[in-house]
């Protein structure tokens, strides 16, 4: 199967400069394959390093060593040292994000913030349009939200909106950081279908699920990370 993402030995050390420079080991040579329709599962206690391995892949944190490789767009680009522009080209087309949380936009519609990441693509607002329509139905956010910013809605209708534009540009590698956390048992159900079909079309996937039935049901494979600061591949 086509690899989409190799991470090679990242190390990533935080250094809390306002707390006497304290330094805190967090990745030790990590190192993670994912090829097109697989699902991998980063596992590991609370605070093992799962949320900076999965910002690391997005670029969102910079490692102290090691390279993410992206194939983009048949390309390999190395996130760690690729510039800022490249960065947002594979963002934009190769590389999508579910995070925790909405980061919400005064005054942007519901409905616009989904079609956002299409738009940016160059596509048609009426296509665009629709596939944000379907998604939102899929995830059971009500029609009557959909011309409302989201900085009102509840913690779940915000987080259904997130993963509506996570998925909306049918990204080849998708990192989902909790996606089902704040969310029932019906809404995590029509996550997992998201991700499935994502799996199937060839997408290469990279969550975090504490949700152990969820888990179970998405992943392929487990990357244990190790305990103790450190952290080893599969
Ligand atoms: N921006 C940061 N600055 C300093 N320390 C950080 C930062 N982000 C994470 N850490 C530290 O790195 C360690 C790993 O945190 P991380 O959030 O990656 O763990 P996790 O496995 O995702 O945990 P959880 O399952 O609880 O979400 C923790 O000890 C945390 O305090």
């Amino acid at each position: 199967m086509k690899t989409m993402l190799r991470a090679e030995n990242l190390s990533k050390t935080f250094v809390l400069h306002n707390q006497n420079g304290a330094r805190l080991a967090v990745l030790h040579n990590a190192s993670l394959q994912v090829a097109a329709g697989e699902c991998v599962v980063l596992h590991g206690h609370s605070g093992s390093g799962k949320s900076t391995l999965l910002r690391s892949l997005y670029a969102n944190y910079q490692p102290d060593s090691g390279h993410i490789w992206v194939n983009h767009q048949q390309q390999w680009v190395d996130l760690v040292s690729a510039p800022a522009r490249d960065v947002l080209a594979v963002r934009r087309d190769t590389l999508g994000w579910v995070s925790q949380f909405l980061r919400v936009i005064p005054r942007i519609s519901a409905l616009e913030v989904v079609m956002q990441p299409l738009l940016e693509r160059g596509v048609g607002r009426e296509e665009c349009q629709d596939k944000a329509s379907h998604l939102l139905s899929r995830l059971n956010v009500p029609q009557r939200l959909w011309q409302l910013a989201p900085s009102t809605f509840s913690g779940g209708e915000q987080q259904r909106v997130n993963i509506a534009r996570g998925f909306i540009a049918g990204h080849p590698i998708l990192l989902l950081d909790e996606p089902t956390a704040s969310l029932d048992s019906a809404n995590s159900q029509a996550v997992v279908g998201l991700i499935e079909e994502a799996r199937a079309g060839g997408a290469a996937v990279v969550g975090i699920f504490h949700d152990a039935a969820v888990r179970e049901r998405v992943a392929d494979r487990l990357h244990v990370m190790q305990p103790e600061g450190g952290e080893t591949g599969q």
